[in-house]
């Protein structure tokens, strides 16, 4: 028997949540270096909630250093049964504006200078991405958001650049009408490839900030208007966490979609050919099929 156990992985704006009992920031540590912050644990109706700032209380961690290897390890080391992820974007969409939230469905990744993989040299695997959002979790986090009175879209292509600079007009141009992306943002990708790596279910609910810069109303992106729609975001965030717990089995029931069972046939590498050092460190991602 497996209880539900619910990770919050915070971004810009997002570096706390309120109303859990028993909150304590523990320190975890993690063969895969050391996460962005301590993590907040407590209890919110009965449902146990870990919650970690993606950049560090303060906002210490750039999108590019944000380390996402260590952060979703602690998490599955900690118990974690299923992760959402809270995140400021930019739209390419008139009909989703600045305040509304988008439960993300489908990412394009061009980010290029992070780890993306807890597996490599001495134990190869390949999981699939095709899906790489948990459609149960989805439709939790979208009732919640409707519960809290949040604009919500069902389904949306996130783009994943590096940053930390904001993209070209012409980039933003290619994303929106070329790549028929929705919104724009820096931090889910590989945070989500990682999440499926580790058996955890993820669902990413994308709080719009801006326009980007294709929007000819709205010009360039202004860092000084996100933050002032990030404060309202931020306080959405907080109320559709509130409403999760009531929604949630308190006994987890496997994943209909098989996010939990993401390395059954996975692992390509031989027991006898595995590195004993890198099989070590992936004792809580992989514990269960190593
Ligand atoms: C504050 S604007 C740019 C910044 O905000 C987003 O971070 P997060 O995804 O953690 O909310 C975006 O990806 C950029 O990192
Ligand atoms: N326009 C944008 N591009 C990338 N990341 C963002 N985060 C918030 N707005 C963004």
């Amino acid at each position: 028997m497996t209880k539900t156990k619910i990770g919050i992985i915070g971004g810009s704006g997002v570096y706390e949540i309120d109303g859990l009992k028993n909150a304590t920031w523990q320190n975890i540590e993690s063969p895969w270096g050391a996460p962005s912050d301590h993590v907040l644990t407590g209890v919110l109706d009965d449902i146990e909630m870990v919650f970690l700032p993606r950049h560090g209380r303060g906002h210490v961690h750039s999108p590019s250093t944000v380390p996402y290897r260590a952060n979703i390890d602690v998490l599955k080391r900690i118990g974690v049964t299923d992760i959402i992820s809270v995140s400021a974007c930019g739209s390419f969409r008139e009909d989703m504006a600045p305040g509304h939230f988008v439960i993300i469905d489908q990412f394009i990744d061009r980010t290029i200078a992070r780890e993306k993989s807890f597996f490599g040299t001495g134990c190869v695997a390949h999981v699939s991405v095709a899906h790489p959002t948990c459609p149960r979790l989805g439709d939790v986090c979208e009732t919640a958001a409707k519960i809290a009175g949040i604009t919500i879209h069902k389904g949306g292509t996130y783009l994943a650049m590096e940053g930390p600079q904001f993209s070209t007009l012409a980039e933003s141009k290619m994303y929106r009408e070329n790549w028929g992306c929705d919104v724009i943002g820096m931090t889910n990708m590989p945070e989500a490839k990682l999440a499926r790596e580790a058996e955890i279910c993820y669902a990413s609910v994308a709080m719009i900030t801006d326009y980007d810069s294709w929007h000819p109303d709205h010009g360039a992106v202004d860092i000084n208007q996100i933050i002032t729609t990030l404060r309202g975001n931020s306080e959405n965030a907080r109320s559709l966490i509130k409403q999760l717990p009531a929604l949630l089995d308190h006994i987890r029931t496997p994943c209909p979609h098989n996010c939990d069972r993401a390395l059954d046939h996975a692992i390509m590498t031989k027991p006898e050919s595995r590195d004993p050092t890198l099989v070590a460190k992936l004792d809580a991602v992989a514990g269960r099929v190593l």
